[in-house]
């Protein structure tokens, strides 16, 4: 595909004996939100570790924005706009909201200079900082210790700190995890308002969410992509069905 931000080419990663993703081949153009749906131990958390460079690949390549990024490590991904939401395990709990998002804004600007202390160079990280807050709903909660936030909001930062970096391509690996009802639907708003500000792949056990969400789903099964296609299609696939969505769960 032409416009493919993010292409994957028979990509395979195995543990031993086990194989994990096996020939993945996917293409995402640019602009779209597409979930990777499949049964516990499919593989899509491996494939994101691949995708992002946390987890080398035995084989395949993996192509963002036109490049060959197979080999790169992560820190280089992330620089040319890879952007991997890691889980609430990379918010600073010390440090404000504020802080946390300034804190990854100077990390995408590679300025080495100390982030605290210049009243002009604060003002540099936190007003695009602040913008970001802005975006995933947590301006008025900027200055509260992150540590102190409840835990959808600190999803909301973890968003929040993956934007800051400017990705064109957001991987997103269970965004809606542990968030209770009114949580989720706070944080499925945000991903709704980030669509247009980015191309989402996204891993998600949230039936409901993904449905409404992604323009296309692909279903991994055994490490094997077995359909990619529109939620409508996705839904009708008696393959699909059959491997892994109850009818219930899609009804
Ligand atoms: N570092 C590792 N060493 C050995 N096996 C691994 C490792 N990481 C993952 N696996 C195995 O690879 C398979 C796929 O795991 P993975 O976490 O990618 O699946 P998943 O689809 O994300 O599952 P879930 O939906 O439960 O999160 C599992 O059988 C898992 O045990």
């Amino acid at each position: 595909m032409a416009d493919a931000l993010l292409e994957l080419r028979n990509l395979r990663k195995s543990y031993g004996a086990l194989v994990v993703t096996d020939d993945v081949s996917l293409s995402v153009p640019t602009g779209e939100v597409h979930a990777i749906i499949g049964p516990n131990g499919a593989g899509k958390t491996t494939l994101i570790h691949q995708i992002s460079g946390l987890v080398p690949s035995v084989s395949g390549q993996v192509l963002f924005d036109g490049q060959d990024v197979t080999r790169l490590p992560m820190h280089e991904r992330v620089r040319r706009g890879l952007a991997r939401s890691f889980q609430i395990t990379s918010v600073l709990p010390g440090f404000s909201a504020l802080e946390n998002v300034s804190l990854a804004v100077q990390a995408r600007s590679g300025s080495s200079y100390r982030l605290f202390g210049n009243a002009a160079r604060e003002r540099q990280l936190n007003e695009p900082a602040m913008e970001c807050l802005n975006l995933v709903g947590l301006g008025a909660r900027a200055q509260i210790q992150a540590g102190l936030l409840s835990h959808g909001e600190k999803r909301q930062l973890e968003l929040a700190i993956a934007l800051a970096t400017e990705p064109k391509l957001l991987l997103l690996d269970e965004p809606l995890a542990g968030t209770g009802h009114d949580e989720s639907r706070r944080v499925l708003d945000v991903l709704q308002r980030l669509r247009s500000h980015t191309t989402i792949l996204l891993i998600e056990h949230d039936m409901e969410a993904v449905f409404s969400l992604a323009d296309r789903i692909s279903v991994l099964v055994y490490g094997r992509l077995i359909a990619t296609d529109t939620p409508e299609r996705i839904r009708a696939n008696p393959e699909v069905r059959s491997a892994y969505l109850g009818e219930e769960e899609m009804a």
